[in-house]
């Protein structure tokens, strides 16, 4: 642990779902909203990552022709502050029958407990999209189904389907997710069958569900190979979806709406493979 890290707060007068998300895709690390603000705090410099956010703020007011008010300041601090405040507003979650609760708290009984403490993928069960894949997976995931998890980061929901009796192969573009996913399926106790540094595309077969909660522009990217590694009559559980996206992206997909989630601006929607076999 260094001696000291960022502590990084952007204040933005318009467009602050595509900020967080433009965010969230470029920092794992949990992201703190406070006062509108959001406050990201690394050990190391996240100049370069803020350097990006002015170059898309300007072209959001170029594309719009508005005027948007971004001020980004910087602080250096002790870490030591940090790391006992972060782990004291890291508190379990409660969804559905799952609790997702850190190393330093108790299981809960009668729960589908999994222990994930903050680390550097993302996914603690504190965003709403990780909720809300956790909620249809609830609903959705049987034993013995084969399940493919679209951008592990820490391995939440594809330890959530695991517990539930899936058996879960994991991908993620970061090779940081799959280590902490293996991490993370160590300390629950249960395991995955295939993991990769990639994406849909580099499936060798097809699954039962497939879920992805990654922001709406990389779902639109991946969109094929997303539905064409979903079984016939399988499920496809998208996340990360703004609502004011959401049409942006149900257009990219030709499989029917089985139920949409959504909690806050956050839209999960859950699709079913319905086309004929030479429908592809
Ligand atoms: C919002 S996090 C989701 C983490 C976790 N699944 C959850 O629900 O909490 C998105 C993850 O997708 C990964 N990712 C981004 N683009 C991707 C792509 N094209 N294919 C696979 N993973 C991708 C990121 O590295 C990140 O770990």
């Amino acid at each position: 642990m260094d001696r000291y890290y960022y502590e990084y707060t952007v204040d933005i007068d318009a467009f602050k779902d595509e900020i967080e998300s433009f965010l969230m895709d470029r920092f794992y690390n949990g992201i703190e909203e406070s006062d509108g603000k959001l406050i990201l705090r690394s050990e190391k410099s996240l100049d370069d990552i803020m350097d990006e956010l002015r170059t898309y703020v300007d072209s959001l007011i170029k594309l719009f022709d508005t005027e948007i008010h971004l001020k980004i300041t910087k602080e250096k601090k002790e870490n030591i502050d940090w790391i006992e405040k972060y782990k004291k507003s890291i508190t379990p979650v409660e969804v559905g029958e799952f609790y997702i609760h850190p190393s330093w708290y108790e299981p809960k009984e009668g729960k589908t407990n999994i222990k994930i403490d903050p680390a550097l993928a993302f996914g603690s069960g504190h965003h709403e999209t990780t909720r809300g894949c956790l909620n249809a997976i609830q609903k959705y995931v049987q034993p013995g189904m084969e399940l493919l998890d679209v951008g592990c980061g820490s391995g939440i929901l594809s330890i959530a389907a695991a517990k539930k009796g899936a058996v879960v192969d994991i991908c993620d573009t970061d090779a940081l997710a799959l280590e902490e996913s293996q991490k993370n399926f160590s300390l629950n106790g249960v395991e995955f069958r295939e993991g990769w540094v990639g994406s849909a595309a580099n499936a060798k077969k097809k699954y039962d569900i497939v879920i992805a909660n990654i922001v709406a522009d990389v779902l639109i990217m991946i969109a094929k190979d997303l539905q064409e590694t979903t079984k016939e009559g399988g499920i496809l559980i998208l996340s990360g979806i703004i609502e004011k996206y959401r049409n942006k992206v149900k257009n990219r997909f030709d499989f029917s709406i089985l139920e949409e989630l959504q909690e806050g601006e956050w839209i999960t929607m859950i699709l079913r493979n319905d086309r004929g076999t030479d429908g592809k």
